[in-house]
């Protein structure tokens, strides 16, 4: 293969540039939501990654670098429930630093963010994003899977913004369990000022039985809320934005929506996901990873794990959620499940 230029766009086989690397920094987490990592599956005797096997700070920085070297610009932070992972304030200072990254981001259950919020901005981090799926501790604690309390993430939440952290809430929405939340939670983080985004529940992995009777398409959310309080479409912030955004009629304030389901968005996917031990993944729905701890761990230089990034972007051709839109529900395969690879 011929020599990457040392600062380079990298597009896949659709013509989509690589934009944002997913990081998940560990496959554990102390939540067992139903629609991720069900009990069942995720119980006691299941085997997570031993500490060895994840990649260590100073391999995430170094890969990070090769990534916007070519074409990353942000990079989010997840997992499984990053905030368990010890000292990542420490990782997000380092990631900061790197020259070419513009946007860091951290998705979290907000379970753990009251202890962690004033060192997460003292490294760094301007904006936080906390998955809440109600306003209602017993729907919550139902599908959080452990009984956790609805004000334990609200005071996340507050510990978070009275740091100074941006914060944008994700709720996803599953049909018969949370959407009659849908009001509240919308009435609830409009008066607070923050981001709410509605997710439209979707079949990640393999356990979660998704079924698209179970999915409220956006479009209806949308309905719903603008009966009670007038919406405005507002236009994308960047390319290959994920929610399409509306802004409370005559207010700042504003929603998203996350129509993975409905209306896929494929087309502009511009993600590279990493799981905890180090596989690379060119779908939230793929089957297999590409091995980056291997050659990180045997001496390979940056340029030769650049090369091989840059190969495995260039073969990309991922489009799973456009696929299924036309075959549900006949798309059948394994698939990594998201608390592994990551939101
Ligand atoms: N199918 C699919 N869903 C995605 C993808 N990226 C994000 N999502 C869904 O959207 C949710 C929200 O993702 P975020 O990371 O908060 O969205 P984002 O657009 O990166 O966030 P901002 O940078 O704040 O706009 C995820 O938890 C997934 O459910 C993707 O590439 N494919
Ligand atoms: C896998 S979690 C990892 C980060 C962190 N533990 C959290 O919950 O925010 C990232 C995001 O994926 C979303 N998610 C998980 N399973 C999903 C599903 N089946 N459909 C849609 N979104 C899902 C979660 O709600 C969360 O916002
Ligand atoms: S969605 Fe996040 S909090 Fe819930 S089980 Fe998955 S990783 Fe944990
Ligand atoms: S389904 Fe795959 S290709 Fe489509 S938007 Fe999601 S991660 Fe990207």
């Amino acid at each position: 293969m011929q020599e990457t230029p040392l600062s380079y766009q990298a597009f896949d086989k659709l013509q989509r540039p690589l934009r944002d690397l997913r990081l998940s920094v560990t496959d554990q987490c102390n939540f067992r939501c139903r629609y991720c990592m069900p009990e069942e599956i995720f119980g006691p005797d299941y085997a997570f990654l031993a500490k060895d096997q994840l990649l260590s700070f100073p391999e995430l920085v170094r890969l990070t670098r090769i990534f916007v070297s070519l074409g990353v610009q942000k990079v989010r932070i997840t997992g499984g429930e990053p905030l368990m992972r010890k000292g990542l304030p420490e990782l997000i200072r380092r990631i900061g630093e790197i020259e070419g990254v513009r946007d860091i981001a951290v998705t979290t259950n907000g379970s753990l963010l009251a202890r962690h919020a004033q060192a997460l901005k003292d490294a760094g981090l301007r904006r936080v994003t906390v998955s809440l799926d109600s306003l209602d501790d017993e729907r919550f604690g139902r599908m959080n899977g452990r009984g956790f309390k609805v004000s334990q993430v609200l005071t996340g939440i507050d510990a978070a913004a009275a740091a100074g952290l941006q914060v944008k809430v994700n709720m996803v929405v599953q049909k018969g369990t949370n959407d009659q939340d849908v009001l509240p939670m919308a009435r609830y983080f409009r008066e607070k000022g923050h981001i709410l985004r509605f997710i439209e529940y979707m079949d990640v992995g393999n356990s979660n039985g998704w079924r698209l009777d179970q999915v409220l398409p956006s479009r209806e959310i949308v309905s719903l809320i603008q009966r009670e309080m007038p919406l405005e479409p507002v236009g994308a912030n960047h390319y290959g934005e994920v929610a399409q955004r509306y802004r409370y009629a005559g207010e700042e304030g504003e929603i998203g929506l996350i129509s993975s389901v409905t209306q896929a968005f494929c087309s502009t996917c511009t993600r590279a996901r990493l799981s905890a031990e180090g596989k690379l993944y060119s779908c939230l729905f793929a089957s297999t990873g590409t091995d980056l701890s291997g050659p990180l761990r045997d001496g390979r230089s940056d340029e030769q794990i650049r090369r091989l990034i840059a190969e495995f972007w260039s073969g990309r051709d991922d489009r799973y959620s456009e696929e299924r839109l036309r075959n549900t529900p006949g798309l059948k395969r394994k698939k990594i499940e998201m608390s592994h690879i990551g939101g």
